[in-house]
């Protein structure tokens, strides 16, 4: 039986912040401003609360201020849209990211359509959705773009590639195909609705995994040697009574003996996230204030 290679996404995207650090580092001492990323959270979902405490971390590691705006669960949209708006007017902010997902009275899409889309960090706007389509400069949904940032350093060029995305979400399945597509790759969008989901899945070279679903594609999914990035992350009951454990979309145990290289749950897609938002703010920043930037890897 073959073992994939699994790819360690810690160890990537601590490559991605050192490179963004040094990139800080040279721009700040040719006097370029501190890099300013504003991080808003409403509520108090543990998750969210874990994932944003991680992102202001990271910001302050390679040298960019954060601002943190804590807001109650109960903050109105009026409320969320004037801090938006007091944000894209703030010159120390060069990027804007609220957390999703939001509390049930704030129209999420609203919200990221009222940040400007040159501090869209998270990539969400309409304006950088179309530019990513149309192949014009863009910020980019960090979760894809990590996603991209490692099959491209696994296979290299992903010309002519065969590639599933599971999963049409706005903040990965949608821009994931995009990315894919850019990069020539023959791009196959699957959804609930797809027929025969298997025999899909086992013609690619690429299976990106971005559906919510525990466990879901298992290993005979799998064209052997294939490259799998497993976006999921779902808590489940563990073995042990009362505790829970962190699972992907894939079935790893079945997939890592099938596939050519494979992203583990945790530590494969979920910390390229923070890592590329970090390099968003960066490009922003660059873009903002017409300073060269160069890509991270
Ligand atoms: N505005 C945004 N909201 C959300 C995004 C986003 O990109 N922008 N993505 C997710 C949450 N997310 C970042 O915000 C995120 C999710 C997971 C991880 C991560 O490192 N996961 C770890 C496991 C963490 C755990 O133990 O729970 C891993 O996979 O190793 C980072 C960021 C939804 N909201
Ligand atoms: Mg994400």
């Amino acid at each position: 039986m073959s073992q994939a290679k699994i790819i360690d996404g810690n160890a990537v995207a601590a490559d991605v912040r050192a490179a963004v650090a040094s990139q800080i580092t040279i721009l700040r001492a040719g006097g370029a401003p501190l890099p300013g990323l504003a991080v808003v959270l409403v509520g108090a979902d543990p998750a969210s609360q874990v994932y944003v405490r991680n992102k202001n971390k990271r910001a302050a590691e390679v040298g960019i201020n954060s601002f943190e705006h804590y807001l109650p669960a109960e903050t109105s949209e009026a409320e969320l849209l004037g801090l938006v708006e007091r944000l894209n007017l703030d010159p120390q902010v060069h990027g804007i990211l609220v957390q999703l997902p939001l509390p049930a009275q704030i129209d999420a899409q609203k919200i990221l359509e009222a940040i400007h889309p040159a501090k869209d960090v998270d990539g969400f706007h309409p304006f950088n959705v179309g530019r990513l389509v149309t192949g014009g400069p863009a910020l980019v949904p960090c979760t894809p773009l990590g996603c991209l940032l490692l099959a491209k350093r696994e296979l290299g060029s992903l010309s002519g590639k065969r590639a599933i995305v599971l999963g049409r979400s706005n903040i990965v399945g949608k821009p994931m195909a995009q990315l894919l597509l850019r990069e020539s790759a023959t791009v196959t969008i699957a959804h609930s609705r797809t027929h025969d989901l298997p025999e899909e899945c086992r013609r690619a070279d690429i299976v990106v995994a971005a559906v919510g679903r525990p466990e879901m594609v298992k290993g005979d999914w799998i064209k052997p040697g294939a490259l799998v990035l497993d976006v999921g992350i779902n808590r489940i009951p563990a073995a042990e009574p009362g505790k829970t454990r962190l699972v992907g979309d894939v079935a790893f145990a079945e997939a890592v003996t099938v596939a050519g290289a494979i992203t583990p749950v945790p530590g494969g897609i979920g910390p390229m996230t923070i890592a590329i938002l970090l390099r968003n703010v960066l490009e922003a920043c660059c873009r903002l204030h017409d300073l060269p930037f160069a890509e991270v890897l």
